[in-house]
């Protein structure tokens, strides 16, 4: 028979990203992370290969990236306007997770199931920091996807990219959820 555990089934059926705007001090210390980014690894890794490292971005890293965005953003051509949006996802944030996509050699392993590790990893971690109580989201950018900012902001090595970067802090305001899938229209049912 199975042992159900309503909580997390409760969890896994409510939960939701919170907007990075409305996320504020306090953010996780050190220690509070350690068991999100603990759980966040424990994800389906086919070979066990973990294909996959996080760096941990606290505010002054944070105000760095920012302003080497700016920099960034204008030595790309991009508009201004589209450059302070991915400019302040840094300077507002006080803290963030870039979880980054590792290269591993391997003939056996297709890379696309060691991307979906990845993607596995960044969804534990924002699940676990909302179970964990803080407010969380799942952002990325022009920046973040650029080879230049990855190596030179980020210290990214050749062949690593940027799965996700989740912010994490206290929640302000609870926005109403977003429309959320209608499970009969995805779902398709093969008896036989
Ligand atoms: C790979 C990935 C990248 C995303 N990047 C952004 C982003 O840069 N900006 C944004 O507003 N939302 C972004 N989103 C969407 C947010 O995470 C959004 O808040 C999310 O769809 C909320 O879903 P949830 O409430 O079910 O967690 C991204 C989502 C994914 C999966």
């Amino acid at each position: 028979m199975p042992v159900p555990n309503p909580a997390a089934m409760e969890f896994f059926l409510t939960r939701r990203s919170r907007p990075p705007r409305t996320l504020t001090t306090p953010v996780p210390s050190r220690g509070d992370l350690m068991p999100m980014l603990t759980a966040a690894m424990r994800v389906p890794d086919h070979g066990k290969l973990e294909p996959w490292r996080f760096i941990v971005l606290e505010r002054a890293a944070l105000l760095r990236l920012a302003e080497a965005a700016r920099v960034r953003g204008a030595e790309m051509g991009i508009e201004p306007e589209r450059i302070e949006k991915g400019a302040a996802q840094f300077a507002d944030a006080h803290l963030a997770v870039v979880v980054v996509k590792v290269p591993r050699d391997t003939g056996k392993v297709p890379e696309i199931e060691q991307v979906l590790s990845a993607g596995a990893v960044c969804l534990s971690l924002l699940n676990a920091a909302l179970a964990s109580g803080w407010g969380a989201a799942w952002l990325s950018g022009w920046h973040v996807h650029d080879p230049d900012f990855r190596t030179r902001a980020l210290g990214l090595a050749e062949g690593e990219w940027v799965a996700g970067v989740i912010h994490i802090g206290t929640e302000t305001s609870a926005p109403p959820d977003r429309p959320r899938p209608d499970p009969d229209a995805l779902i398709q049912w093969v008896a036989a």
